[in-house]
């Protein structure tokens, strides 16, 4: 049995990850609300698109922090961002809805996702992916290495330096790797499983444009942020 030791870079470079994922403050705040009141599906509208502009931002600070980002080709940095802005937004929306709450409050917060204005057909893939990141009980450590992955994902459009993001991918993979070892020993496979879930989350991303335009009302009105991430308007 091979003996998985985390080294003393790979420790500081998790250190990193997790403490820049740490100042994902919004996202509790969208399941609070949505667990306070009861919104029109223009009023959930609007609270998406907040809730997705500034989630923007808080990604860009995060990507910031991953050493050695800033010193990818400028371009390279915005064709990253683009392309993983909606993965990772769903990725977070994922594990917010992963969060324990108190008894039944996950049950209306569903209810209340159920009946935000999603248009029918997209709720079930969505709550599919949610359900299979819940099923996979995945720790701090595990949530923020995996949306630094998902950001840095070579062969997003437009990317002209493969290798360089590559170079800047595998020590995260590497660790990721390890920590799944280590954090789940039973499961031999959970780190195989972990990246399948980014390939389900690519499904549900390609949805994403047709989500927001097939909400249930008329005129969406999107931020100018939003339609440059979004292939919207
Ligand atoms: C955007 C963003 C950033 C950070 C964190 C979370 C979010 N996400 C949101 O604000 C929206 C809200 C928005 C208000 C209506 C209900 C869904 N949201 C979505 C979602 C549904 C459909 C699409 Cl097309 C996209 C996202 N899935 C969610 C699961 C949750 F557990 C949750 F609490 C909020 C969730």
């Amino acid at each position: 049995k091979e003996k998985v030791e985390i080294t003393k870079e790979q420790k500081a470079l998790t250190k990193v990850i997790v403490e820049a994922y740490n100042r994902h403050q919004i996202p509790q705040d969208v399941a609070k609300k949505l667990l306070q009141d009861q919104y029109s599906v223009e009023e959930n509208f609007l609270l998406l698109t907040e809730m997705a502009t500034s989630q923007v931002q808080v990604i860009v600070e995060f990507t910031k922090s991953i050493p050695g980002f800033l010193s990818l080709d400028h371009e390279d940095q915005i064709a990253l961002l683009k392309g993983s802005a909606v993965e990772a937004m769903f990725l977070r929306s994922a594990q917010v809805f992963s969060k324990k709450m108190p008894n039944g409050h996950n049950g209306i917060l569903e209810e209340r996702i159920r009946k935000s204005g999603i248009s029918e057909e997209f709720i079930t893939p969505m709550f599919n992916f949610y359900k299979s990141i819940i099923g996979l009980h995945m720790s701090l450590e595990e949530q923020a290495l995996l949306t630094a992955i998902t950001i840095l994902t070579p062969d997003r459009p437009y990317v002209k330096d493969h290798q360089a993001v590559e170079k800047l991918q595998e020590p995260m993979l590497d660790v990721l790797r390890k920590v799944c070892v280590l954090q789940h020993p039973q499961e031999p496979q959970y780190f195989a499983r972990l990246l399948g879930r980014l390939t389900e989350l690519r499904t549900l991303t390609h949805y994403h444009a047709e989500m927001l335009t097939s909400w249930r009302m008329n005129d969406h009105k999107f931020t100018p942020l939003l339609c440059e991430i979004w292939d919207v308007q």
